[in-house]
């Protein structure tokens, strides 16, 4: 175990923190990031150790973890940063962890479709999701691997087997579909980015992920070719990126800022901040698959609410329609694979 401990201004009774940043006090909670060293790993760990709700930030990876650790550590925030590097060590990274992010597994190349990690990552998410279930069976987990429409329901059927599943606790960070819709649209309706609003729901991969530019705000009047556009460059986002990267991977630095937004959404809700949603891919009674994105509010238990849909508009309903059957092929592809 590779340990960096910074020094805090800490009330031994009480397990609350005192920082100069909040005049409230701030309880610990414990993130582990699964993946630490990784193209996300590594940023997200920064993004993390930036924020002030972070009491104390676990680094696993089986590979590269010391430096990373060492790195992160030296930053002048308030968590404590341990590092650690192996499988026997895995324990004792998600011991009393709040929040478990698992950006762990392999990224696409071009060519290649999300489901075409599946052989990989399913395995590996498998057995992390095990590990999990022993040490942190309450901590809330940030389900970043892909493809997302199946390791969610991995995630699910190992906490069923484990007795530890609660649907509350498990979410698919489908966050980078979000900033990307954000982004788009702002470019389009030429309104401020740091004021759009867009739900995107459905799944994470293709024709899963459905951005409802319907209910975009601030309101813009886009003629449907730009909505159709939006549409399709949001569901092509990530595969942008990976024709960009040329071999190199897919999106790292944007997904590290989702996965942070997301995991300080958990911990806000944690905290009883009221009214945190985002949208994020829940065991859910949306429509008739038994996992789906939409907004969800999020509270001291995890998901405190799953919100509907809202009023769609035609293109929009069509769109839900097609998405239907390959969400719910991945989804059953994921629960086969870890009931087998
Ligand atoms: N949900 C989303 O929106 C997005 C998901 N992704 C997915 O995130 C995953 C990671 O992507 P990158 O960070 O770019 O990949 P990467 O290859 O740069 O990093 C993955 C890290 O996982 C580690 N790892 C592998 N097996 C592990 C295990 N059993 N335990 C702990 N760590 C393990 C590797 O050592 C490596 O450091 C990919 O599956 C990718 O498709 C990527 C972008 C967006
Ligand atoms: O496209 C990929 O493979 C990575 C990903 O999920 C994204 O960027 O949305």
């Amino acid at each position: 175990m590779l340990r960096f401990i910074k020094s805090l201004t800490t009330s031994p009774s009480s397990h609350i923190v005192r920082r100069g940043y909040a005049s409230e006090a701030v309880p610990e909670r414990k993130v582990t990031v699964l993946g630490a060293a990784g193209g996300i790993g590594q940023p997200l760990s920064l993004l993390m150790k930036l924020n002030p709700l972070v009491s104390n930030l676990a680094l696993y990876d089986i590979a590269n973890t010391p430096g990373v650790a060492a790195d992160v550590s030296h930053i002048n925030t308030r968590s404590e940063v341990v590092g650690y590097a192996s499988d026997a060590e895995l324990g004792k990274a998600l011991e009393g962890a709040d929040v478990v992010i698992i950006p762990a597994g392999v990224p696409r190349k071009p060519g290649m479709t999300r489901d075409d990690l599946f052989n990989i990552n399913a395995g590996i998410v498998k057995g992390l999701c095990e590990a999990i279930a022993k040490h942190c069976p309450n901590a809330l987990v940030n389900m970043i691997s892909n493809p997302v429409n199946s390791t969610v329901p991995i995630a699910a059927e190992v906490f069923k087997k484990a007795g530890t599943y609660d649907p509350k606790r498990l979410f698919g960070v489908t966050t980078l579909d979000v900033v990307r819709a954000k982004t788009f649209y702002a470019g389009k309706a030429m309104v401020p980015v740091a004021e759009v609003n867009v739900p995107v729901v459905g799944g994470h991969a293709g024709i899963t992920i459905l951005p409802l530019f319907s209910q975009a705000t601030p309101k813009a009047n886009l003629s449907d070719e730009v909505i159709t556009a939006l549409t399709k460059r949001t569901q092509d986002g990530g595969t942008e990126v990976v024709e960009a990267k040329a071999g190199k991977g897919s999106a790292t630095l944007s997904m590290a800022y989702a996965g942070a937004i997301f995991a300080d959404a958990c911990l806000k809700g944690l905290n009883g901040v009221p009214d945190v949603i985002e949208c994020s891919f829940v065991q859910s009674t949306v429509t008739e698959l038994p996992f789906f994105a939409s907004r969800v509010r999020l509270g001291k238990n995890g998901v405190e609410e799953v919100l509907g849909l809202g009023p769609l508009s035609d293109f929009e309903k069509e769109g839900l329609e097609k998405l239907k059957p390959e969400l719910k092929s991945s989804i059953e592809k994921g629960i086969k694979f870890a009931t087998q």
